[in-house]
């Protein structure tokens, strides 16, 4: 391997660190721990893992957490009502609808019912249409945790060809903006694009968030060009891997992200990092 890893377990754990740091100054100065709410709704056993590492992470850096748990057949009237309880409680700074959500959920209904200053996903309109105008209130956490990560490599992002490969409302269209706004020159590919791998050859900084096992190949990668892996695939022997081919591509990447251990922890970081700011502007 010639790459240098982008290790987003311990610059997330540096991160928690400083929150809990904040989150005491607050206390010392009377002030109350910032809130969380969760909502889980059903029992997808990937979903339960991530609320429990985020409340994990809640507890760890003195956050209040609530969890609220609905079962899968709940109604969407009654999701909304309780997105309504939390918009209105003084304790909680922060709501998250845990994704991917039943079918019979409206989910844009549902994002859009959360107020845009306890959006701690980033994923309001009104979130999203800052991040469009270089305004950001509360950033999308995948994208945010990612360009943190990019910045610790103290290389400059300006004028890079960079490829997003895919366009979720989660993770590809944020990331664009984000890179857009590093001065970047961006493209985004999906599953209807031609000729991918000639993109790939082509990029300064690849995104990989198309969720397919050890996709993307080393001989595709331009040589020194940094490398994000945002995919979480389990093989069927139990592994946990990303959409990168890992070792072919960590020999032609100046800069990689391992998978676990990269993305993942840093979306939690960045979750944690908007709930206290969505706390410090709430006392605003
Ligand atoms: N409301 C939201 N739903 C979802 C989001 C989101 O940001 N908001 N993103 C993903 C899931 N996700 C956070 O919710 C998430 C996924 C993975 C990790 C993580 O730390 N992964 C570990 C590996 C964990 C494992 O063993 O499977 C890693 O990469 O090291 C954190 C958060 C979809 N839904
Ligand atoms: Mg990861």
């Amino acid at each position: 391997m010639s790459a240098q890893l982008l290790d987003g377990k311990r610059v997330a754990a540096e991160i928690r660190a400083e929150i809990r740091t904040r989150v005491e100054a607050r206390r010392d100065a009377g002030q109350r721990a910032p809130g969380l709410a969760v909502i889980l709704v059903g029992a997808e056993p990937a979903s339960h893992l991530y609320v429990r590492n985020k409340r994990a992470a809640c507890a760890e850096v003195g956050f209040h957490s609530e969890l609220i748990e609905l079962p899968a057949e709940v109604s969407q009237t009654a999701l909304l009502e309780c997105i309504d309880r939390l918009n209105a409680d003084p304790k909680i700074d922060g709501i998250l609808v845990q994704l991917p959500l039943p079918a019979q959920i409206d989910e844009a209904a549902v994002t859009e019912r959360i107020l845009p200053t306890k959006d701690v996903d980033g994923f309001h309109p009104v979130n999203v249409g800052r991040l469009v105008l270089r305004r950001p209130l509360l950033r999308p956490c995948t994208p945010k945790g990612i360009m943190t990560l990019l910045a610790r490599t103290g290389q400059s992002l300006e004028g890079l060809d960079a490829l997003i490969i895919g366009q979720s409302n989660i993770v590809g269209r944020p990331m664009a903006l984000e890179l857009l706004a590093a001065r970047c020159t961006i493209t985004v590919c999906h599953s209807r694009t031609r000729g991918l791998a000639a993109k790939v050859r082509a990029a300064d900084l690849v995104v990989a968030a198309l969720g397919r096992p050890e996709f993307i190949q080393g001989e595709w990668i331009k040589p020194g060009a940094m490398l994000i892996d945002v995919g979480i695939n389990r093989t069927p022997d139990g592994r946990l891997v990303g959409d990168c081919d890992f070792p072919s591509c960590a020999a032609r990447a100046a800069w990689i992200t391992p998978v676990p251990g990269g993305v993942g922890p840093m979306t939690i970081a960045s979750l944690l990092e908007n709930t206290l700011s969505a706390a410090e502007h709430a006392e605003q």
